[in-house]
């Protein structure tokens, strides 16, 4: 059931084609766009054309008629007489196509941009997130998940400008200032940190992927990418990309979560998996078959310290969402 701070009975829809995940409960989960759909109310049957009244996160819709969750409070805290409690949005993306991803480069840490193609990805998922509220954006150090938070927030319906906040000094954190409350309320700010960047490659970064198989073996290079505890040469683990990703997730974005705010999170591919195995409890074992693709976004309810997976899909395989990267 969709129990999610956008929920909205939007009538029925017809269901075209999709992945579905029969469960034994009254309810069954499609997936549309990259998105779980969770039918409240509906017939029994298979995915095929299946008309049934869905209690949806609005990923994106153009449907003029569909409540729009974004001119209620920003905050989306319900009022604490009704007893219910603050249920914000988190959505995480992994950056778009890079030119090191399209030359099949191990990237790391270099910041590299993105391509043209991964450029059209950012936009795409600006589209597919413009009726979630974003009150707050965080991104990594590197040019390609700044580029994709950018591009995906100029699709946003509320229009406002996302705006990269500058502290690395007391002149830099003294020289943007905004001088205008009005301007300010228009504005959402970009937070940029480096325990965001990708996990560092160390001697593989700038190694073609193909070819580091090739010299050292699919399974050793399969054991650097996917494995939880071995580093590459020099470089960082899955685990030890997680112990700075994850810490700075706990201290720095979820109490703006838990103070009502709603946020996007720009990152990798490495430090996203690490932060979902946060939240969604995995073990270093699942953790290891998880891949995300470049530009999709994922949707995430935060309620009473609880992380509830909305926009991703119901399965690592699950084509056209997930995509294992080329060897
Ligand atoms: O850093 C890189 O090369 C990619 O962004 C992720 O690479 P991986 O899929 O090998 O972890």
């Amino acid at each position: 059931m969709a129990a999610a701070v956008f929920h909205q009975c939007i009538g029925a829809i017809q269901v075209r084609s999709c992945g579905t995940e029969k469960s034994g409960n009254s309810s069954l989960r499609f997936i549309s766009r990259g998105f779980v759909i969770d039918c409240g109310l509906l017939r029994k049957g298979t995915c095929s054309s299946h008309w049934c009244k869905l209690h949806v996160i609005r990923a994106s819709t153009s449907d003029a008629s569909v409540i729009d969750p974004i001119s209620s409070t920003s905050h989306n805290a319900i009022d604490s007489s009704q007893n219910t409690s603050i249920e914000t949005a988190l959505i995480l993306i992994r950056h778009g196509e890079s030119l090191w991803n399209e030359k099949n480069l191990f990237t790391g840490c270099v910041d590299v941009p993105l391509t043209k193609r991964g450029v059209e990805e950012a936009v795409e998922a600006g589209k597919r997130i413009s009726n979630i509220p974003v009150d707050m954006v965080f991104t990594s150090a590197l040019i390609r998940a700044q580029m994709t938070a950018m591009l995906a927030m100029t699709q946003h319906r509320r229009k406002k400008v996302p705006i990269v906040m500058h502290n690395e000094s007391k002149e830099a954190k003294a020289w943007n200032q905004i001088y205008s409350e009005e301007t300010k309320k228009q504005s959402i700010p970009v937070i940029t940190a480096w325990q965001l960047n990708e996990r560092m490659y160390g001697e593989l970064q700038g190694l073609n992927k193909q070819e580091t198989a090739e010299r050292y073996g699919k399974e050793k290079v399969h054991e650097w990418r996917r494995s939880f505890d071995v580093p590459p040469p020099n470089g960082e683990s899955l685990e030890m990309c997680s112990q700075r990703a994850v810490a700075y997730f706990r201290e720095h974005i979820e109490p703006h979560l838990q103070s009502g705010k709603h946020v996007m999170v720009a990152a990798h591919g490495n430090s996203l998996r690490s932060i979902i195995m946060y939240l969604e409890k995995l073990t270093s074992q699942e953790v290891i078959s998880l891949e995300l693709s470049t530009g999709i976004p994922l949707l995430y309810i935060y309620k009473e310290g609880k992380f509830m997976r909305r926009g991703s899909p119901v399965g690592a395989t699950e084509a056209g969402v997930y995509a294992y990267n080329r060897v």
